[in-house]
């Protein structure tokens, strides 16, 4: 092995920060850091992130894990970044200092100026030119949004004396020696101004969303030079950058047409690989960018479920029936199995393919017997519909464009720790469901990056055959069971949706 034979991950979440390091090539993991850092709820449907807490979260678990595996920075390669896409943050070029927090893809305050785009027509060629739609989960309109609301910005901007940046970017900038500005295909495609096709800005739609392009980064491959650090004590180069969800495609090996991962953790995203093609949805799921390596973009449809591991904290902190998220399978599996309890986990409404912001959440099928396993059970079971409603939405839009095979879905995510529903999730899907041995798959894609830019991990095909199976899940529920188990949860979320209020 060469003396800088290992990888360094930093996988820069929503609630935390973790750093893996591995041994190239197999990218076996030798050494994990991982620090929570606080959540700023400033008004109602608001999430906040302070910037330094992202910096300093950052640096501290790469040098912890470095500290934890005995290793210098010479013995580093590479370091690849995966991160929480859509984030925003503009920080002033001469001083590095962000004008205001960073503005969480979570945040709903730019729901006004969203709808006024939509109402003015513009989501049809937005839709066209970026995959996505006009929501305040994309970073152009919480762009807009600072450089409005702090004093001096958008007269500061317009003389080109504001960056922006996706966490992935602000963290580069900060880290490289000569101020790097730069981001990835991947995260570029969640803003609402990249172009998906051409694989550049658009000048039209930084019009319309009010942002400079002069703030833009450069955009680059995931697997590039990105400059190099000395922030660990010794010259590491950054060798890769990708949106989280996308490195956990990487990770889970997803590298062929019509193959899906669905990452568990508190909600879930999936995405299914559609190559070369941008594929439309007709059912809301979103177009981007799965990853570009060598100049070439591979495109992906994506859906979220907004509620998945929550349903779990929900059980656990909301009605006190387990002390620990691992105890909800065994409470499940003492519910009767002749009752139907049915949890449509409308939180915070409903994601694709309803799309129903207004809905919230119901339960039915209560009879004087119902307890606390059968809640249970129905969390649980309600990630399984759920991912049912997604995938079947996907399929929809994918057919006739791979080969028909046998459709597997590939699991990762703190979820999939739960034997109990990874089993009704193949039960209620009718499909393998593949948990691999690396569950770390968003930190695994983005030492992958690093790897492959070293030259010390094999092309995608190389890598696809390092991909390893911990268990399969197979489907061992009757069809009709199945159908009658389907149609109870599609009648329970036709009743909760908003409209039927
Ligand atoms: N054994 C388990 N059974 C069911 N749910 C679990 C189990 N272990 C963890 N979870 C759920 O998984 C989620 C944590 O997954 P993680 O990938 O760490 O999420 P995130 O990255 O969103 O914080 C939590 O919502 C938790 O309730
Ligand atoms: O940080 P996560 O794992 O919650 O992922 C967040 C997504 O990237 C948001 O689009």
């Amino acid at each position: 092995m060469p003396a800088n034979g290992h990888v360094l991950a930093l996988d820069q979440g929503t609630t935390s920060t973790r750093a893996i390091l591995y041994r190239t090539p197999e990218l076996v993991p030798v050494a994990t850091a991982q620090r929570e850092f606080a959540q700023h709820f400033p008004a109602s449907g608001w999430v906040e992130h302070a910037p330094e807490d992202l910096w300093e979260s950052s640096l501290a678990v790469m040098r912890e894990a470095l500290a934890r595996a005995g290793l210098r920075p010479a013995d580093i390669a590479g370091i690849g970044i995966a991160n929480q896409r859509e984030t925003a943050l503009v920080w002033d070029r001469r001083s590095g200092r962000p004008i205001h927090r960073a503005i969480v893809w979570q945040d709903r305050r730019t729901a006004g100026a969203c709808a006024a785009l939509r109402e003015a027509g513009h989501a049809a060629r937005v839709a066209e030119v970026t995959g996505l739609l006009i929501d305040p989960y994309f970073s152009a309109t919480k762009i807009a949004w600072m450089l409005d609301a702090v004093p001096g910005a958008r007269e500061a901007a317009a003389r080109g004396e504001l960056a922006f940046g996706t966490v992935d970017s602000f963290l580069l900038w900060r880290l490289t020696e000569g101020r790097v500005h730069a981001t990835d295909a991947t995260n570029a495609a969640r803003t609402l101004l990249f172009d998906i096709r051409q694989g550049r800005w658009d000048a039209g739609l930084c019009e319309l969303f009010r942002v400079p392009i002069s703030m833009l980064p450069e955009v680059r491959d995931c697997a590039a030079e990105f400059g190099t650090t000395g922030v660990l004590g010794g010259r590491v180069p950054v060798l890769g950058i990708a949106g989280d969800q996308q490195a956990a495609t990487l990770g889970q090996a997803c590298l062929r047409p019509g193959m899906v991962k669905a990452t568990y953790g508190t909600g879930c995203f999936a995405l299914v690989n559609t190559g070369e093609r941008l594929v439309a949805s007709r059912h809301r799921l979103l177009t981007t960018i799965a990853y570009q390596l060598g100049g070439r973009r591979t495109y992906a449809l994506e859906g979220a479920i907004f509620v998945a591991g929550a349903a779990v904290q929900w059980l656990r902190d909301g009605l006190r029936l387990i002390r620990d998220a691992a105890e909800s399978g065994a409470l499940a599996a003492r519910s009767d199995p002749a009752a139907r309890l049915y949890l449509v986990p409308a939180f915070v409404g409903l994601g694709v393919p309803h799309w129903d912001s207004e809905a919230r959440g119901a339960i039915y099928g209560l009879t004087r017997a119902s307890g606390p396993a059968d809640f249970a059970r129905a969390a649980l079971e309600s990630v399984g519909y759920q991912t049912c409603d997604l995938i079947t939405a996907m399929q929809s839009d994918m057919a006739g464009l791979t080969e028909a095979g046998e459709a597997v879905l590939r699991v990762d995510g703190g979820m999939v720790a739960s034997d109990w529903t990874m089993q009704f999730l193949a039960d209620i899907l009718g499909a393998p469901v593949d948990r691999p041995v690396l569950q770390e798959t968003t930190a695994l894609g983005a030492a992958y990056l690093a790897g492959l830019q070293a030259g010390l991990c094999p092309e995608p095909e190389g890598f696809a055959r390092h991909w390893q199976l911990q268990r399969r899940f197979l489907p061992a529920m009757p069809a009709e069971a199945r159908e009658a188990a389907y149609q109870g949860w599609r009648r329970a979320v036709r009743r909760t949706l908003s409209s039927v209020l």
